[in-house]
Formats: structure tokens, sequence, C-alpha cells
């Protein structure tokens, strides 16, 4: 099949990469030409594990091909995945102006009938809205079908969860549509769950929007826990163990980030708030989460209240391990924050430093590694559970003027830290070492 994919953010690379992977003749567009000088020569622009190996190799295939050209790109596909961006317009409703645009581009460029499949996470009502920009400007009496086929993929782990994921939806209105793209599908060997339009859309919604809710529960619990002297890791792994409920999701930590649910749970309570219906639920979820993104200071300021001129170490700046993307992250917040207070902060992350340079505060200093960075600093902050982060020598921490580590993310088990002597702040845990008085919040 030869397959169009307009948009090469994550979700289009890894869809044209996976795509070529099973078979089936890609042409990613983007409009951004470095990127496809980049990708044409086999190079990611992002970190994701296994995605510059199957790049390679499906490149040297002929089956996957890059260009800034969409008349190029759309002329010969028999179906155009479309997987821009959605981003958050300020009242934090969907904006889809991207999309928009690639619905005109697919006007002007097509010369047969096509499928167009919405990849990317769209409001209810919006690939109606798409039908009707195509219907109304194709001058011709070309067909063409639209499909919604949310993507699932979790950054870090994109190219595994598209040969594993729990499922395919596809949403459509034609038998012709759902057979074809089916049929696409069908070699990744994943359940496919066939419907219409607009529940798929609402799927994809509702299940950011669920396990968003997982986990703004699970850190209000966490915080219940510290108040009552519970430890939140027993339960968690407690509650995982009823399968009504899942071990997923269940991580007390600083918050949600990342490019998809911050965005996503905004934009589901517009998308209901547009047919006049309160999702009060998720607004709590919401006002949670930005309360979550402020323990990290918080905790530090418990133990020091004035942390002018003092050195902190912030361990972490991708919003999740495994990934460089720092969208959403709690780093952000807490970088500035740090700063604002008047505090010498100086990062290390094993993978985002080169993002972080573009995001964070210029103020932040950057350090090659956790020992450079917790050299002789007065705290030092964990916002991400990289492997590197968890399984440091505990040891490196005596390399601090004095050692305090508050946790975001659990890494460690309280009793190590204690047996190292660290004073040890974490989420919904007892302290270690000394006992200072912790300000619920
Ligand atoms: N990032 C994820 O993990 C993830 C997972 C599932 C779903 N989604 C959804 O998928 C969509 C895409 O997300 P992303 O993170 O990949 O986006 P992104 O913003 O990182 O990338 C979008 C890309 O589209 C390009 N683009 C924009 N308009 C274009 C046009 N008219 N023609 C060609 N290229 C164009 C941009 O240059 C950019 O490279 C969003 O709706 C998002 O919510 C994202
Ligand atoms: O138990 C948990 C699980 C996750 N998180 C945080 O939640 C955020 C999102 O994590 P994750 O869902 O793993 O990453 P994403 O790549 O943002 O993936 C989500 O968003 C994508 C975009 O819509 C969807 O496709 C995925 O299914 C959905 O999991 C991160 O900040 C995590 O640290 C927790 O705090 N506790």
């Amino acid at each position: 099949m030869k397959i169009a994919v307009i948009g090469t953010g994550y979700v289009g690379l890894v869809t044209g990469v996976s795509l070529s992977e099973i078979g089936h003749h890609v042409v990613c567009i983007d409009i951004n030409k470095d990127k496809v000088a980049k990708m044409q020569k086999g190079i990611s622009p992002i970190y994701e594990p296994g995605l510059s190996e199957l790049m390679t190799k499906n490149i040297n295939a002929q089956r996957l091909n890059f260009t800034s050209d969409h008349r190029e790109g759309l002329q010969q596909a028999e179906v155009i995945y479309i997987a821009v961006g959605t981003p958050e317009n300020k009242d934090g409703s969907a904006e889809l102006s991207f999309v928009i645009q690639a619905a005109e581009n697919i006007v002007d460029c097509i010369e047969q009938d096509v499928i167009v499949v919405t990849k990317s996470t769209v409001p209810v009502g919006t690939n109606e809205m798409i039908k009707g920009i195509i219907d109304a400007h194709l001058s011709s009496d070309l067909k063409v079908d639209v499909v919604s086929n949310p993507e699932f993929l979790k950054e870090g782990s994109a190219i595994h969860d598209s040969f594993h994921g729990d499922r395919i939806v596809i949403g459509a209105d034609s038998e012709h549509a759902f057979n074809v793209i089916e049929k696409i599908n069908q070699p990744f060997n994943v359940p496919i769950f066939k419907t219409d339009i607009k529940s798929a859309e609402m799927i994809k919604y509702a299940s950011n929007a669920f396990l968003a809710t997982k986990i703004s529960f699970i850190n209000e619990i966490s915080n219940i826990c510290e108040l009552l002297g519970a430890n939140i890791e027993n339960v968690s792994t407690g509650m995982g163990l009823d399968q009504r409920i899942g071990s997923q999701f269940l991580k007390a930590g600083i918050g949600y980030g990342g490019s998809c649910f911050p965005k996503d749970t905004k934009a589901l309570i517009q998308i209901a708030g547009n047919v006049a219906y309160e999702f009060e639920l998720l607004k709590g979820v919401v006002n949670v989460n930005k309360k979550q993104q402020g323990i990290i200071i918080r905790k530090l300021n418990d133990c020091i209240p004035d942390i002018s001129g003092k050195k902190i170490a912030v361990l972490g700046l991708a919003f999740k391990p495994n990934t460089d993307d720092l969208r959403e992250s709690a780093s952000i917040l807490v970088t500035e924050e740090l700063i604002k207070q008047g505090a010498e902060v100086v990062a290390y992350d094993p993978i985002a430093m080169d993002n972080a340079k573009s995001t964070l505060n210029p103020l932040v200093q950057y350090a090659d590694s956790i020992a450079e960075a917790i050299e002789n600093s007065d705290a030092a902050l964990i916002l991400t559970d990289w492997d590197e982060i968890k399984n440091v020598e505990l040891t490196v921490f005596n390399k601090m003027k004095t050692p305090l580590v508050i946790d975001g993310r659990n890494c460690f088990l309280v009793k190590d830290m204690e047996t190292h002597g660290i004073e040890y702040r974490s989420i919904g845990r007892p302290v270690a070492a000394k006992q200072i008085e912790v300000t619920p919040i």
C-alpha cells in the first residue's frame, strides 16, 4: 500500500517507520525542512529507543522516504495519515490550525481517491470537519473517506507500543474504509476495535483522562499517607493486586507532564463545556496535578526555608525516563521557582540536556554527570526516574555539602538512605534521618 504521513513529530515518525517496517511504502511529509534533511539521512530528530535503527533499515530498503513537498508526498498516496500537532489554546481547547492546514494540503495535492486517517488527537467532530473541508474544496469527482485512528503510544517505548499495543481503534463510516485500514494494520497483530468516528475520537481523550485521573488519585492518597504515616509504595502495591484496579499508573510522584495528559485533560474539559457539560471530576484531576507539581519546592522549603545563594542540584529534566522531551515537565516549574528564590541551580539529565538548554531559564547551569551536579550542593532534587539515577551508588551523595535528597519519584529505599546518613524526603513515605515537620499540602 502507498501511504503518506503528514507531520513527523513523535506520532508521524513512529507511524511512518512502523508502517514501512510491516511492508508498506511510506512517504513522511513535514514543513520543517531542516528536520526532513536530517531524517533523509536516517537521523531521528527525537530520542526514542529503537527508532533510528528501524528508520535506517527501512530507508535502505527503499520503503521509507521523507519530503517537505506536499505534492511529491501526497500525489501517489492511497492512504494519507494526518499526524500534525494539536497543541493547547490559551483557554485549554485543542488548537486545530495544523489539522486544517493538513486537510487543505490534501485538497491541493491529491489526484486519486484516498482514505484520510486522523492519528492526531482531535476533539469529537473534527473528522467530520476535515471531511467538510476536503469535500467543499475538491474540484473533481474524487472520493475521500475519513477515518479516526487515534494513537496510544507512550514516549520512551513508542516502537514497542506500535508492535505490542493493547488495541488499534478504527472509527469509520464506510465498509471500504474499515476494510482498507484494517488490512493495513493486520500485520501489527494487535487487537483491532472498530467503531463509529465520534466514539473513536472520544476513546482517545477518555483513555488519557482516565490514566491522568489514576495518577492524580494516587498522588492525593500519597499526601494523605504522609500525614498518617502510611507508605504509598505499599498502598499502591496492595491496591494494584486487585485486577479491577490494576497496578499500572499508580505510581505517586510530582504529577503528570508530557505532551499529552496536560493538554488532553484540559481539552476534554472544553469539549464537554462546549455541550454545556461541566466535567467536575476532570477539573479536580487537573487542579490536583497543578498542586502536586509544586510539592518538591514545598518539601525543599520545609528543610531549607531560605535557599537564596544555596547550590541546588536538579537530577532529571525530561518529563519521564527514556525520552528527551521536556514538554510540560515539572523541571520547567521547579527550576523557575528555584531561580526566583535566588538559588544557584545545576542540572543533569542523561539525554534531555540539549532540549533543556533551549527550554529552561538561561540561569540554569548544566553538569556532565550526577556527581558533578551534586558536588558541594546544599540539596539534590530528583525529578525523573532515569535508571542512571535509580542505580547510582549512594555514596555519591557524600560529595554534597549537606546530604539532603528530595526525591519526586521514590527512586531509593528509605532505609538505604538512612543507612547512608542521607536526609531523605520522598513522596508518600516516611522521612529518613532527621525528623523534620513537613507542612501538609
Ligand atoms: N507525542 C506523543 O507521544 C503522542 C502520542 C499519541 C498521540 N499524540 C497526538 O498526536 C499528534 C501529534 O503529536 P506529536 O507530539 O507527534 O506532534 P509534534 O507537534 O511534535 O509534531 C508535529 C509535526 O507536524 C509538522 N507539521 C505541522 N503542520 C504540518 C503540515 N501542514 N504539513 C506537514 N507537516 C506539518 C510539524 O512541523 C511537526 O514536525 C497530537 O495530536 C498529539 O496529541 C501524541
Ligand atoms: O504511574 C504513573 C505513570 C505516569 N506518571 C507520569 O505521567 C506522565 C505521562 O506518562 P506516560 O503516560 O508514560 O507518557 P506519555 O508518553 O505522555 O503517554 C501518554 O500520552 C500519550 C499521548 O496521548 C498516549 O498515547 C499514551 O497512551 C499515554 O500513556 C509522566 O510525567 C509520568 O511521569 C506518573 O506520575 N505515575
